[in-house]
This record gives structure tokens, sequence and C-alpha cells, in this order.
């Protein structure tokens, strides 16, 4: 029994890439979902409870985690997805900091509206450029984003590259390798299962305004 429980907004934010990968890997877990209104409001005191006074919070059990990375990390050491070796594993967590800057640009862009989007959209494919380039010299592409097996980035990255193709549908339009990815692993079974779960579809991507 895997005993997961998720305490995040109702959202898929920094939550998404957790539920991506114990979707793909077969494994169960409970959603406990936090309305902004209460959290924000006050009235739930969980907010004073968190260590960093944020979510999302992972329980395995009686651990509990919080850092969506740190988290990812966890489940990648768990299931296996880190690689086989140490080069490998500091390869996968390169790719997943390059992750990490692209997700703090999205987010500037979605919650401070900087820059405006169509400057956001334009200098988008240097963005993305990296992890092509990453793709290409990586089995010409034709696997994961880092080693030989899938890792915990490649759930990391197929979120924000999710995220960016429902703000500009065309961004992977230049990027063969990515776009080709990014089908490959949707079309994974079990996480096909998941992405057209009404839980996912019915899950916004960032709270409205
Ligand atoms: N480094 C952390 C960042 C966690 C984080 O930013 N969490 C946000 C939610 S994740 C996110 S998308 N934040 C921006 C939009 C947002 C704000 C408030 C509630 C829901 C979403 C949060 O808990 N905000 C509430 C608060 O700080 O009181 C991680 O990766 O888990």
């Amino acid at each position: 029994m895997s005993g997961y429980i998720i305490t995040y907004f109702p959202l898929r934010g920094r939550a998404e890439a957790i539920r991506l990968l114990l979707a793909d890997q077969g494994a169960e877990w409970k959603e406990e979902v936090v309305s902004e209104k209460k959290w924000k409001g006050g009235e739930v005191d969980l907010k004073k409870t968190t260590v960093f006074g944020q979510l999302p919070q992972f329980q395995d059990g009686d651990f509990v985690l919080y850092q969506s990375n740190a988290i990812l990390r966890y489940l990648g050491q768990k299931y296996g997805l880190y690689g086989s070796n140490g080069k490998e594993a500091a390869l996968i967590d390169m790719v997943n900091d390059g992750v990490e800057d692209l997700r703090h640009k999205y987010e500037g862009l979605v919650f401070r509206r900087e820059p405006d989007p169509q400057k956001y959209i334009e200098e988008l494919p240097n963005h993305l450029g990296p992890f092509e380039r990453l793709l290409s010299q990586n089995s010409k592409g034709s696997v994961f984003i880092a080693g030989r097996k899938i890792s915990y980035a490649d759930f990391s990255l197929l979120h924000v590259l999710q995220n960016h193709l429902n703000l500009a549908p065309d961004c992977l339009k230049s990027f063969p390798l990515l776009s080709a990815y990014v089908e490959r692993l949707t079309s994974r079974p079990k996480l096909k299962v998941y992405l057209e779960s009404e839980a996912r579809i019915n899950r916004p991507i960032m709270p409205k305004d």
C-alpha cells in the first residue's frame, strides 16, 4: 500500500510533476485539496504547520516532505528514476535545475506578467533550445532527457513543456525532438490514462486571477 498523500491547492502547479511520476509508475495517491481562499484567509492553520509556509506537502506513510523538487528526487530514488550511476544522477539533477529555471520564468509571466506575454513567447525558443540540444546528445533524442531510462527529470520537463504548449501551442514547432519527446512520454500507457482522467482535465494549470 503506497499510502501517498499530496496536499496542495486545487491546481496542477508545483504538484503536477509529482502526479505525472506517480501515475506513470502505477502508484496511487490521495489528494488533500486546500482552497486558496481558506489557506490565505487563515481559517486553516495548515500554513503554520508547514516547514516553509508553502505547499505541496507530500506524505509517504508518516514521512512528510516539502519542496516539489525534493519530493521528485525522493520518488526518483524510490522508483529507480535517478539514472544508473553518479554521473547520470548528476546530469538528471542538472536538467531538473534547468527546468526549475524555466518554471520560474513561466511563473513570473503568469503571476507577475513579467515580461509581457508577447515578449515571453518571442524569447521562449532561447529557453527551449537547451532541452532540444540535450535530447540530441542523448541517443539522438530517441529516448529520455538524460541517461538510458526515464528519470524524475522527465516528468518535471514534461510538465513545464505542457504548460508552455497550453500558453503557446506552436512553441515546439521548431523543436522536432522535443515534440516527439512529448508525444512519446504522453503515450506511455499509465501516464496516458492519467492525462485523460477527469481529475487531471478538471484541475486548472494555475490559479484564476
Ligand atoms: N520551492 C517550493 C515552492 C512552493 C510554492 O511556491 N508554493 C506555493 C503554491 S505553488 C504556486 S503555483 N504558487 C504561485 C501561485 C499560488 C499562490 C498561492 C496559492 C496557490 C497558488 C504556495 O504554497 N503558496 C502559498 C503561500 O506561499 O502562502 C516548491 O517547489 O515546492
